[in-house]
């Protein structure tokens, strides 16, 4: 039987959602986006299988509505949707990084008995757009979904059987335990790469040379600042209350911090130091060697690699002629006169594995998975 699912903001999140959802053959999407040429590319790239002229046809058409917008847009939706004439068993969820503004604009519809079940993959990237979209993009991650306290635990069921293809880890959770959490693991540190940014910037005058030498760590750090204001724009007003809380307890850990330099101990500046290495060292991970940051992980492999040019072509074209598809690739360190180091990122624990397997028979570089 055919499901009819309707997605809203065709972008990066809609946009691998539409592929991965599309894993299932009985799914049929209709789509809308504001951007007439985001839902063209969409319809192009086969993430989408018709364009509906609005957002109102798109849901009066569908069994499942997902919200892809940013999520301003989206509470403006879920208070239009009133107005909507929707089918009898619709369920109507969200993709948002804030939970609960969005379930708090949806009283309306579910006082009126329509089930609205809000969602949001913590897996991303700081890119945006249909053409960021991948099919893969939530394997392995958390798929958190918010219920309102009474909702009919068969349409939770519904929505969970559905998003099977996506591969993530449905868990679900309370919105409002959901804000405060993000705020803690997501929203507070995007705060802190953007204003690590702006300290660089006021700094560069009179001494320009210093954006040269922003490497490794601080672009580790602050590669999320590269993300789509509008979409933190948003997320920072809606969950404001729980980023204000952060921002006195940064507050007070940066007097700590303070007092310890003033102090001068090496004991307690190692202990710092320490403490922090053993629990980021221990963040839970899914699978042995995977790099999980609370959001999403990756798959790395370390290569030793001789530092002559050529050399990170010969590892590209061995993967791309076994169709293995990395999601990153850097060099952690250069020695300029023996060895560099490759890290080559994969999306899966497998495409790990294959890559391993298949740069060992046709190479003698060492790899290592830490
Ligand atoms: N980017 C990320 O890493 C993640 C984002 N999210 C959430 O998913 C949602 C979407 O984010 P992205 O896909 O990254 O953003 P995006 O910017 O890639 O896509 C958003 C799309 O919504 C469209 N749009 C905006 N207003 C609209 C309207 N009124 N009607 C129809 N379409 C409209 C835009 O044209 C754009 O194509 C946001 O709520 C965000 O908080 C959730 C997890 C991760
Ligand atoms: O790019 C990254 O590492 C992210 O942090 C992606 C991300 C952004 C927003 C979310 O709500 C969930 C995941």
């Amino acid at each position: 039987m055919t499901i009819n699912i309707a997605i809203i903001g065709l972008g990066l999140i809609g946009g691998s959602l539409g592929l991965a959802l599309k894993r299932n053959p009985d799914i049929h999407i209709i789509g809308f986006d504001q951007s007439y040429s985001t839902a063209d590319e969409a319809y192009r790239r086969g993430v989408i299988d018709i364009i509906a002229p609005s957002a109102q046809s798109a849901g009066e058409q569908a069994d499942i509505i997902i919200f892809a917008t940013p999520v301003n847009t989206t509470v403006v939706l879920m208070q239009e949707a009133i107005e909507w004439a929707l089918k009898e068993d619709i369920i109507i969820t969200d993709t948002g990084s804030t939970k609960k503004p969005i379930m708090d604009a949806a009283t309306l519809l579910i006082d009126k008995g329509i089930s609205v079940i809000g969602g949001h993959p913590m897996a991303g990237s700081h890119k945006s757009g249909v053409s960021a979209a991948k099919e893969h993009l939530f394997e392995n991650a958390y798929y958190i979904l918010t219920p309102p306290p009474n909702a009919d635990s068969g349409q939770i069921e519904r929505l969970r059987d559905l998003f099977a293809s996506t591969k993530g880890k449905i868990v679900v959770l309370d919105a409002a335990e959901h804000d405060r959490m993000t705020a803690i693991v997501s929203h507070f540190p995007h705060i802190i790469a953007s204003s690590l940014v702006g300290r660089l910037a006021d700094q560069q005058e009179g001494q320009s040379f210093v954006k040269n030498l922003a490497a490794g760590g601080f672009r580790d750090l602050t590669r999320i600042a590269s993300a789509d204001p509008v979409m933190w724009r948003d997320v920072t007003i809606q969950n404001r209350d729980e980023l204000l809380t952060q921002l006195d307890g940064w507050f007070e850990e940066m007097g700590t911090v303070r007092d310890m330099l003033v102090t001068n101990d090496p004991d307690e500046i190692y202990n710092f130091f320490a403490e922090a290495k053993k629990f980021r060292d221990n963040l839970p991970s899914t699978f042995e060697g995977a790099t999980q940051g609370a959001l999403y992980m990756t798959f790395d492999l370390h290569i030793d690699i001789p530092d002559h040019p050529g050399v990170i072509s010969e590892i590209t074209k061995i993967l791309a002629d076994d169709r293995i598809s990395l999601t990153n690739i850097r060099i952690v360190e250069t020695r300029t006169d023996v060895y560099g180091i490759l890290v080559i990122s994969f999306q899966t624990s497998d495409d790990r594995k294959r890559a391993n397997e298949v740069l060992s028979k046709a190479t003698d570089y060492s790899m290592q998975i830490l």
